[in-house]
Parts: C-alpha cells; sequence; structure tokens
C-alpha cells in the first residue's frame, strides 16, 4: 500500500483562491484587511515562516505590515511594538511571530494582544472560546495549525467523527488547542494527547485512526507505529542542515517508511504548514468580515 497524500500546498491554493473572492467583496465595500505581523530576532526558520505569510497575504489581496525587533529587543521593547499594532487602524489582525528570545514571557505578550485582533486565536480569550465551543466561522478565531489540519483532513474526505486520534506534542500552537478543536460538537473525535512523559507513545499511536505528529524530532514515528490505514499528519519540523545549495535541509517527525503503511500521509514540507499559513489569512479576512 501507498498512502495518498494530503497535499497541503494544493489545498491551501484553493484556500485562498476562495479568500480572494471575499477580499474582493470586502474591498467593493471600502474594507481593506491587514495583517501585523511582529517579529523579534533573527531566528531562519522564523523569519522563512513570516516571510511565508506576507506572501500569502499579496496573493489574495490582503495588506501586510511588518514589525521587526532585534533579538536584543527588551520585554518593554516588545510589549510597546504590540500596544502600536493594537492601535493601529490598518492592521485588523496580527501575529507575534513564536517562539520569542529566552527572557521574555510570552503568555504575557500574547494577553497583551487585543483579543479582536488576535489572527493566530492564541490570546487567552479566544483560546477560553475554543474551550466554550464558541469559536467558529463569524465569532472568533480558531488556532491557525489546529485549524488548518482539520481543513486538510477535510478536504481529502478523512472522517473525524467516531475516529480515535493520537496526538503526539502539547505545545501551545499544535497538540493542546488540537485537542480542544476535535473533540468539539461537530467534529467529533476522541483524543488522546501525548506528550514527553507519556509512558508508552508508539502504543497509543498503534490504536490510532490518525496520528498528528507534532513534536520536532525528526523521524520519531516509524511504520511499525501505525495502524494499516490510518492517516498520518506530519507537523513537526527540524533543520538538519543545509544542501549544497544553501537551502536548509528539513526533517518531519514522520518516517517516509510510514507511507508503505498509512491510507494517508502529508508530506512535510508541503502538508500542515502551507495550511497553517492559508488559515492564518482566512482568519484575518474572517475579523475583517466580523468588523
Ligand atoms: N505566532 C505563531 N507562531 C508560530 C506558529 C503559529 O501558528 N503562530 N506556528 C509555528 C510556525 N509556523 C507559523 O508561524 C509555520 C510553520 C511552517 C510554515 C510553512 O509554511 N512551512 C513550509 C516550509 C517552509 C520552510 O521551508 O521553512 C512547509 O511546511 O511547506 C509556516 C508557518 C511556530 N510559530
Amino acid at each position: 500500500m501507498t498512502a495518498l497524500t494530503l497535499d497541503g500546498l494544493a489545498a491551501a491554493a484553493s484556500i485562498k483562491s476562495e479568500l480572494r473572492e471575499r477580499v474582493d467583496v470586502l474591498r467593493e465595500r471600502g474594507v481593506v484587511p491587514g495583517l501585523g505581523t511582529l517579529l523579534v530576532g533573527d531566528d531562519p526558520a522564523s523569519r522563512s515562516y513570516v516571510a511565508g505569510k506576507h506572501r500569502d497575504c499579496a496573493e489574495v489581496g490582503v495588506e501586510s505590515i511588518r514589525v521587526d525587533l532585534p533579538a536584543t529587543a527588551s520585554r518593554a521593547d516588545v510589549l510597546a511594538a504590540v500596544r502600536d499594532l493594537n492601535a493601529a487602524p490598518e492592521v485588523t489582525g496580527y501575529i507575534v511571530q513564536l517562539p520569542l528570545p529566552g527572557g521574555i514571557d510570552e503568555n504575557e505578550v500574547l494577553e497583551a494582544i487585543d483579543p479582536d485582533k488576535d489572527a493566530d486565536g492564541l490570546h487567552p480569550t479566544n483560546l477560553g472560546r475554543l474551550v466554550l465551543g464558541v469559536a467558529g466561522e463569524l465569532t472568533s478565531p480558531l488556532p491557525c495549525t489546529p485549524a488548518g489540519i482539520v481543513e486538510l483532513l477535510r478536504r481529502n474526505d478523512v472522517t473525524l467523527a467516531g475516529k480515535h486520534v493520537t496526538v503526539i506534542g502539547r505545545g501551545l500552537t499544535v497538540g493542546r488547542p488540537l485537542g480542544l478543536l476535535l473533540t468539539r460538537k461537530g467534529i467529533d473525535a476522541t483524543v488522546t494527547l501525548t506528550h514527553s512523559r507519556t509512558p508508552d507513545i508508539a502504543a497509543e499511536v498503534r490504536r490510532a485512526d490518525i496520528v498528528v505528529a507534532a513534536v520536532g524530532v525528526p523521524h520519531l514515528v516509524t511504520a511499525d507505529w501505525i495502524k494499516p490505514g490510518a492517516a498520518v499528519v506530519d507537523v513537526g519540523v527540524t533543520r538538519v542542515g543545509t544542501t549544497e545549495s544553501g537551502k536548509a535541509k528539513l526533517s518531519g517527525d514522520v518516517d517516509p517508511g510510514v507511507a508503505e503503511v498509512a491510507g494517508w500521509l502529508s508530506p512535510n514540507p508541503g502538508g500542515v504548514g502551507p495550511m497553517t499559513r492559508a488559515l492564518l489569512v482566512s482568519n484575518v479576512v474572517q475579523s475583517a468580515e466580523r468588523a
């Protein structure tokens, strides 16, 4: 068996073309959605993700405003930049790229974001709405990677209702909110959320219909962990060197041998990453529609 590809580039391209039409309608009404990004430091991966976010915005007609601070920026500098973005009328939604350099409290920064401008759905108010079950189409933004994973599965006809999903990783941007999203009414999956202190992760993965690996350990998930026919979503990414042309060499959390056992497999790169970015643009468009 060779797994079907959960093609994130193709799904993201469809989402962006749908968003383009909604942006045109907004512009006709005089509403111009604008994404702000705040990047602190010079981590090459974060730089590349932020650049991708601005490219996506340009593709769909969303304006984008970029604020970059040096790695030496203080807590006060970062909080001042957040205050400026909260006040900027041309910024209808924005993100603070994570991780922040050591010494800056991410929770404090996320809490300082105006929840109505939180394009990442990571402000405590919006995470709280996710718990309450009120996040959705015209209410509040969902975290981009979890929403992108659900959308990638949906667009490839992978059923979630009644299925057992094992998630590896409990981080703020993926594992923890994904567990909440998958168990919401209307999605109706049963979730096992595993992490570094789970005694036997392989055993939890073996009984899953759908596996989401978001831990950042190259090729952690091997074919012998996978129930035949399961859908496998590879989120984690580790830079494992550079190619001869100087490009970063990336490795996902899933061993390529998994393709021989799984029913579906997302490539990495080219799977969840582009979906994360497309769902970010979707959050910005939705917030402009709400406004
Ligand atoms: N504020 C946030 N910070 C971070 C988030 C987030 O959702 N909000 N998630 C991750 C990183 N991330 C988003 O910012 C992200 C990861 C990957 C990609 C992506 O497009 N990946 C490409 C490969 C790109 C490359 O070559 O480096 C792919 O998978 O095809 C976009 C966004 C942590 N921080």
